[in-house]
């Protein structure tokens, strides 16, 4: 056969495989509606591992090995789920209006902007994007009524914890509503035909700056320019139309821009996620049938075990952390706030006693939000 021709077969297939694939999609969401109904919970385990045993035996017959068909699956699984959750949670808050305005760093191309259409078209929302320069501008933009949400990057696999975000939410009356995490594939991008070899100038966000140290750091005589964010180092490329000027950021961004890839997989950790939260005016509260998470932060004083002591509640009422972070107070050197994150609902009894019982024990809590979890661990199967 042509070289050609297979093309067009493998091209016809794929679109074979996208039909299928949103037709499942609808069919998981008719399963959603079955379980809102019948009180059930979205997740459903031991379904999947019957699911996920017969299709390895089903895919070994069309030579198709056990891993290969697990790893597809785990991605499809995981979006139906990601899909139901969001339709349960969706009917729960009621209907919104025809769209939404959503203020995130950069504009158009960002990892920001990405992580917005994401968890937004997921929820079949219309987004007024308001792109803003800073963490601070964006927390700004939904207190004073300009954005109906925000979106903020809050860690990352590579550099950790974003701690400017942090410390905007110990001071802002925001609520966490949402959470999702992201793919972050850093690139150098550059004038199209651009050499590698002669790069004088990379433009970049500080946190992707510091998420591509080690590779920045096998580079000589580079000046470095720090960006707002991705988008903005996109533009400054665009403008200059100086061949030995890049940018680092998403593919998919630097191509809004005309920007092409000259090297990939520049992040210091192979998979390289940033977690994101989503904020707005309004707590939200969460589905029973849907996993929750819980932010709180605390500060318990710095007498002995007073850490140990607040920690032990979580224990006894059998909660798990998800995170432990602290950091500076404001005006009150070496003492320190606590951000914890539990995979519990803020409703649940066994929460509310521990929330409670904490509320004794330390000198400051204020719970920061209740969101659905969108930390979906795979169904492990024996093949
Ligand atoms: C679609 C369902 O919901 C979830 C998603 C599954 C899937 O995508 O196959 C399987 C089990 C559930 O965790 C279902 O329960 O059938």
């Amino acid at each position: 056969m042509e070289l050609t021709e297979v093309r067009q077969q493998i091209q016809h297939t794929d679109q074979e495989l996208l039909q299928l694939l949103a037709k499942r999609r609808k069919l998981a969401l008719a399963v959603a509606e079955a379980k809102i109904s019948q009180n059930k919970p979205i997740r459903d385990q031991q379904r999947e591992e019957e699911l996920l045993l017969r299709l390895i035996e089903s895919g070994k017959a069309l030579e198709l090995d056990a891993h290969y068909v697990t790893r597809l699956f785990h991605v499809i699984i995981e979006d139906s789920v990601l899909q139901q959750q969001a339709k349960l949670q969706g009917e729960l808050r009621g209907m919104q209006g025809p769209s939404v305005k959503v203020a995130y760093l950069g504009g158009q191309g960002s990892y920001s902007y990405w992580a917005t259409q994401k968890y937004f078209t997921r929820r079949a929302e219309q987004i007024i994007d308001i792109g803003c320069d800073s963490f601070n501008e964006i927390i700004k933009a939904v207190e004073t009524g300009h954005a109906d949400y925000a979106v903020l990057p809050i860690e990352n696999t590579s550099s950790g914890s974003i701690n400017e975000v942090y410390d905007l939410l110990q001071h802002t009356r925001l609520s966490i509503v949402g959470e999702l995490t992201h793919p972050i594939d850093h690139c150098v991008l550059g004038l199209p035909g651009a050499p590698l070899n002669q790069i004088r100038q990379i433009c970049a966000h500080p946190q992707v700056i510091a998420q591509c140290s080690q590779f920045l750091l096998g580079l000589t005589n580079i000046k470095v320019e720090y960006c707002d964010s991705s988008s903005d180092a996109f533009q400054r490329v665009q403008q200059k139309q100086d061949p030995t000027m890049v940018a680092i950021g998403g593919e998919a961004g630097g191509k809004i821009y005309g920007l092409e890839v000259l090297a990939r997989e520049l992040a210091n950790q192979k998979d390289n996620v940033s977690r994101f939260i989503v904020v707005a005016r309004k707590a939200v509260s969460v589905a029973k049938a849907i996993p929750a998470k819980t932010t709180f932060i605390m500060f318990t004083g710095q007498q002995p075990g007073a850490l140990v002591d607040a920690l032990t509640v979580l224990k006894r009422h059998g909660i798990s952390m998800a995170k432990l972070e602290s950091r500076p107070i404001p005006g009150n050197p070496w003492e320190e706030m606590f951000y914890v994150d539990v995979l519990a609902n803020a409703n649940d009894y066994a929460m509310t006693r521990a929330l409670e019982e904490l509320n004794r024990i330390t000198k400051f809590i204020k719970v920061l939000g209740c969101y659905p979890s969108e930390d979906i661990q795979p169904t492990q199967v024996e093949a």
